[in-house]
This record gives structure tokens, C-alpha cells and sequence, in this order.
């Protein structure tokens, strides 16, 4: 049997979903996180098995925009290769009835097996807010279950209706019309609630007086700007412990495979002389040490920065703070040719462009969506993280402003909104170019204010050190002993006068670029450490810990931290060029197949590309000529 969860944005449909399949979906406090429909096995004491479709948000079965347009098509039995769904899980929000019954009301009259989930019962009761479950399934004609996803209340109860449902006789498949034609689904809406619902006279006050501060026109931007101004302090401020325990760590790493290898390490005695010279000497040793311990090593120890930005992200997105923030932001995005809508799809992007440019399918204007799918890839994704890290953490002294302000954090926060301020500029001239520049008026859900589970945060800190591990283990790893190899061989000809390296595959692409990148400042060791940089933009670091560490194996000065090695080799004119050069970074492979599979054309992927490198290009080279010409060079 296959039950589909549908109803209003922000319910509380996909933690039900998780909390019935053992999914980890991802959860949110605003409307517009699910945008796909997802499946997945609901496994009943009963024996009986489920498939569970979860799906995106609605309003109403008359669709506006892409997301919407899945969860019709589903349920009508429209959606490609798929049946309709047998059984509807329609889950509405107690603390919002008057909006959620109306779709719930909606859906009943498709005809089909229903119950209703009646969520965020926790949320109600602390509001006063008293509903009388038993005249509202009367009324309703349709089983009423009362939840709270979050806390794992009543889903034993859904699931023993969904038993009797499947197990009840068959009716004939004919839909059974509750309201007669035509019939005022509002109106019928305000009389179950007045049958069925007592609100106490005043709700809510925490929550309007928290937004009369946050959605003030001055002080809630004011304190926007604070709150990312001390997400980027704390950064840098948090960070420098664990990143030195992990940089010490890989040190540690290197150095013991390096003694182990070595002629008079602990191996003597053990293996023949012959095997210890061949692994002393060989092309074993190098590429452990030079190739997978450095360059492993060099992204890994990003790892603590990138999990406290996403801290502050999870607790942010849980707060219910973010649509707030999308409010007080739209007047100036309308400005620049976006709409607050596309808040959440830029919000997201700054973990990565991919899901970023998915969650544009909420935007219901396909301009205004094509205008945010183009700009997404200027926010700072996490993978640059790493590449911001080491250049700041080597350029940047670790000094105070005025005494309490981390000046590598304030620079953090200055490409950070280097980012943002491009796109605004971005989409404010591809608005000069539209002809048609009518804006639309911005709706939007402001839900009820939350504190963040602490045990959620860990649940998702954990899955983003884990998806960044994935990254470590698997692209990262394969292409940094791609690229080692590459460095490796052929190796030097006879009476060569240069190191080995630069006779090297890699070597000789990377010089060969250089007549591109001089201009900009870049040597040959970045040039080459920007191509695997397309898969995966961590690994322009760990490429660049590599390529250093190879060219360093001569005088065995291996595995040894990359910082010290650039600050001493490259100007600060470099290193802001190349700052600079990451704000646009000519997008990520999967990105592009991104763009193409959600705009379905390959002109936007070449715009996209074409105007990310033209930017990138004439930023870095503006930045490298002025700082040489004061003397940074
Ligand atoms: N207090 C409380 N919060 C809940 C409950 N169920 C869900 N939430 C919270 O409500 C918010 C929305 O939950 P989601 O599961 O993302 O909602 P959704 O209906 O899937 O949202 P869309 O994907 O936007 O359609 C999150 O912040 C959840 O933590 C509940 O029973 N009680």
C-alpha cells in the first residue's frame, strides 16, 4: 500500500516521515525544504510493510510552482511511472488549523482513503490553543490522529489506522464528495473551527514581542548583521584548538610512515634489506606521505571551521529566524532584481550550489527563479571554506581589531559578503536587461519561533562531518593520488637542470598555464591545483599540500604543514588574487549539471560558466595589479 504525507509548508511532514521510515530527511523550521518527493518503507508491527511518499509542501491542488506542481501530479496519479498514492497521510499543524484545513478540506474531496495527523500538538497545548479531536474526525468524516513528529508521539497510532485502513474492505473506487459543487472551502473551514477549536484570547506573546525587535526596519537588520558578524568571529575565535590537535595529528601520521619506511626505522630486522630499501626509496613512501597524508591532511584540518558554521546554520534554520530574516531582506533583493523568495535557495546554497539551485523550484516566477539558479554559485559554498582557511590563516596575522574583533575572522566575513554583494550586483543588471521588470508582492509563512533541539544539532552536525568525510575519502582521496601520480612521473631526463617535478605531466600543464594566469599572479603550483579544483574545490588545497610536499621530498622536509610553506613562497598579491579568485571561482563540474538538468539548457550552463570566469578573471587581475602596485608583490 503506499500512504503519501501532503499538506501545508512546514508542518511537520517530513520529521512525521522520518520518524515512520527511519529516514534522516532533511528537517526545517521554514516552508520550502522538501521540493522532491521521496520514498520510503514504513515497516508496521502488524508484519504489513508501507511504502511512504513524502512530499513537497502545498497550498492548494491548483499548483503555483514547480514543488507544488510534484505533489499534484502524484496525487492525481499524473506523476511519470507512478500509481496515485492508496492512502493519505494529510498532516496539518495545531497551531495553524485555520490555514492547514482548508488543503486538508481540499484533499478529502479527491475521494480517496485518508487520515488526518494533527502535529505539533506539543506547540498547541503550550499555547492554550484546546482542540476536541473527537467532534473534529466526526465532523470530518475522516480518522483524526494527534502527533508531535519531533518528540515521537503517535506515530503508533498512525500506523494501527493505516493496519485497519489496509486491512478494512475494499470500497468501490468512486470518489465520495463531502461539500456539494462548488461549495466555500473557507467557509467551511471557520465553521469546524468554531465546532471544534477554542483559542485562548491572546497568543503568541513572545513571539510578537521577539519580532517587534527582529522585523523593526533598523534594528532587525542591525541585528541580522550582528548575528553573521559573530557566526564569522566565532569561526576563527572556536576553531584554533581543534585545528591544531588535527594538524599536529596528520603531522604525527606522516612523520611515523615516514620513520617506518626509512632504512633504520623499526621495519629493519623485520623485512629484508632489499624490501626496506624499495619501500624507502620507492614510489610507495612518496605517495603515502607526500601524496595522501599531505593532501588529505590539508583539507581535513578544516574540519572544525566548517562544522561550526553549520552550528550556527542548523540552530539558525531550527529557530525559525531565517524566513524572518528573508522579510526584512526583500525590499533590498526587489531592489537588485530578486525576490525574498529566493532567500531560502541562496541561504542554502552557502552549504553547497547543488541544493541551492533545487530548492528554486519554490519560486513560482521563471525569471525570478532563472535569476536566482545564476547568482546561487556566488555564495560562498562550504568546500571553499578550506581554501578561504589556509590562504587567511597564512596571510592574514591573527591580530585585534579594537581590542575584541579577530581580524581573520572579519576578512572570513568580508569575502563572505563579498559573495553576497556580487549577486545582488549580478541580478541587478540581468534585471536592466529584462524587459519585463514587474516585481511580484512577497507572501510568506513567518513560522512560530523554536529552540533548537540540542540533540537534532548534533544529529545534523554529525551528518555534515560526515558527508564532508565521504568527500575526504572518496573524490578528494582518488583525485590527490590522481594528481600525485601525475606530479610523479616521468620523472626528470637525463642532465635535467630543473627539480623533477617540473618535468612532471602535472608540472608541464601547470606551466603551460601560466601564460593564462601570470597576469593574475598565480605560479604554476595554483595554476595546477585549480583543475582538480573543478571537481571539488577542497581539493585545490589538498592539490596545492601535494604539489608542495612532492617538491619538497628531495631534501625530505615532507609532510610538513602547507601554511608555512606558502606564506614564505607566494607575495600577499598572490594570495589576494587568489582570494579573490575563489569569491567567483569558476564553478564546480556538479554544479554546471546542476544548472543544466534544472534549467534543462546548456546556454545557461555556458552563461553561468562564461560569466563566473570573466568575473573571477577581472577581480583577481584587478586585485593582484593594485596590490603589487603598493608594494604587495
Ligand atoms: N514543536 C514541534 N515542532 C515540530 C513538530 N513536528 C515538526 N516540528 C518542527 O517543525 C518544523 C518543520 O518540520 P518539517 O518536517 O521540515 O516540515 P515539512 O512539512 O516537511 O516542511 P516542508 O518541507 O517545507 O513542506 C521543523 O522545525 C520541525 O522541527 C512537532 O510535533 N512539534
Amino acid at each position: 500500500m503506499r500512504v503519501a504525507l501532503v499538506g501545508n509548508p512546514n508542518c511537520g511532514k517530513t520529521a512525521l516521515f522520518n520518524l515512520l521510515t527511519g529516514s534522516r530527511q532533511k528537517v526545517a523550521n521554514y516552508a520550502g525544504v522538501t521540493v522532491e518527493r521521496k520514498e520510503g518503507r514504513l515497516h508496521a508491527p502488524s508484519g504489513r510493510h508501507y511504502a511512504v511518499l513524502d512530499l513537497p509542501g502545498a497550498y492548494s491542488l491548483s499548483a503555483a510552482s514547480l514543488d507544488e506542481a510534484v505533489t499534484r501530479d502524484v496525487l492525481r496519479g499524473f506523476y511519470p511511472g507512478e500509481r496515485a498514492p492508496d492512502v493519505l497521510l494529510c498532516v496539518v499543524d495545531a497551531t495553524n488549523l485555520r490555514l492547514h484545513l482548508r488543503f486538508a478540506l481540499e484533499l478529502r474531496e479527491l475521494g480517496r482513503p485518508m487520515v488526518i495527523a494533527v502535529n505539533m500538538m506539543d506547540a498547541a497545548k503550550r499555547r492554550g490553543i484546546d482542540i476536541d479531536l473527537v467532534a473534529l474526525e466526526r465532523e470530518l468524516g475522516v480518522p483524526v490522529v494527534p502527533t508531535v513528529a519531533v518528540k515521537r508521539h503517535g506515530a503508533r497510532d498512525l500506523v494501527a489506522m493505516l493496519d485497519r485502513i489496509a486491512t478494512a474492505p475494499r470500497e468501490p473506487h468512486e470518489p465520495r464528495a463531502h461539500l456539494p459543487e462548488g461549495a466555500d472551502l473557507h467557509a467551511e473551514t471557520r465553521r469546524l473551527l468554531e465546532l471544534t477549536v477554542s483559542m485562548p484570547s491572546r497568543t503568541a506573546k513572545i513571539d510578537d514581542a521577539l519580532d517587534r525587535w527582529l522585523l523593526h526596519p533598523v534594528l532587525g537588520l542591525m541585528s541580522l548583521a550582528l548575528v553573521m558578524f559573530l557566526i564569522f568571529q566565532a569561526v576563527y575565535a572556536w576553531a584554533t584548538p581543534l585545528m591544531d590537535a588535527i594538524e599536529a595529528g596528520t603531522a604525527w601520521v606522516g612523520g611515523g610512515v615516514n620513520t617506518l619506511m626509512s632504512m633504520d626505522g623499526p621495519l629493519r630486522g623485520w623485512v629484508s634489506q632489499e624490501t626496506l630499501r624499495s619501500l624507502s626509496e620507492g614510489p610507495v613512501r612518496s605517495l603515502l606521505v607526500d601524496g595522501i597524508i599531505a593532501g588529505l591532511g590539508g583539507v581535513i584540518v578544516f574540519l572544525p571551521q566548517i562544522l561550526i558554521l553549520f552550528a550556527f546554520i542548523l540552530a539558525l534554520e531550527e529557530s525559525g529566524y531565517l524566513p524572518r530574516a528573508a522579510f526584512l531582506l526583500d525590499r533590498m533583493m526587489a531592489g537588485a532584481g530578486l525576490s525574498g523568495r529566493s532567500f531560502i535557495p541562496l541561504l542554502s546554497s552557502f552549504a553547497c550550489a547543488i541544493p541551492g539551485i533545487m530548492a528554486t523550484r519554490s519560486i513560482q516566477d521563471p525569471r525570478d527563479r532563472l535569476a536566482t539558479i545564476i547568482v546561487a554559485p556566488l555564495m560562498t559554498c562550504s568546500a571553499r571554506l578550506p581554501v578561504y582557511a589556509l590562504l587567511i590563516g597564512a596571510f592574514i596575522p591573527q591580530q585585534k581589531v579594537w581590542g575584541v574583533l579577530n581580524l581573520q575572522g572579519l576578512v572570513l566575513f568580508g569575502l563572505y559578503m563579498a559573495g553576497i554583494l556580487s549577486a545582488l550586483v549580478v541580478s541587478w543588471v540581468m534585471k536592466k536587461w529584462r524587459r519585463d521588470k514587474s516585481e511580484h508582492a512577497l507572501l510568506l509563512e513567518l513560522p512560530s519561533y523554536r529552540i533548537p533541539h540540542p540533540r537534532d544539532l548534533l544529529i545534523g552536525l554529525w551528518e555534515r562531518a560526515w558527508i564532508f568525510l565521504r568527500r575526504v575519502g572518496g573524490i578528494i582521496l582518488s583525485l590527490t593520488v590522481l594528481l600525485w601520480f601525475l606530479l610523479s612521473f616521468p620523472g626528470a631526463p637525463e642532465g635535467a637542470t630543473m627539480p623533477a617535478i617540473d618535468y612532471s605531466f602535472a608540472g608541464r600543464i601547470g606551466h603551460a598555464l601560466t601564460a593564462v594566469f601570470a597576469p593574475i599572479g598565480f605560479n604554476w603550483q595554483i595554476c595546477i591545483a585549480l583543475i582538480p579544483g573543478l571537481a571539488a574545490r577542497e581539493v585545490a588545497v589538498s592539490s596545492l599540500a601535494t604539489v608542495y610536499a612532492l617538491s619538497a621530498a628531495d631534501d625530505d622536509a615532507a609532510a610538513q604543514a602547507l601554511t608555512p610553506i606558502i606564506t614564505d613562497s607566494w607575495s600577499l598579491a598572490t594570495a589576494l588574487s587568489l582570494l579573490v579568485w575563489f569569491i567567483y571561482a569558476p564553478q564546480c563540474i556538479s554544479t554546471l549539471a546542476t544548472i543544466k538538468r534544472e534549467t534543462g539548457s546548456w546556454k545557461q550552463v555556458a552563461i553561468s560558466a562564461g560569466y563566473l570566469f570573466a568575473l573571477a578573471y577581472l577581480a583577481s587581475l584587478l586585485t593582484y595589479q593594485v596590490a603589487v602596485a603598493l608594494g604587495a608583490g
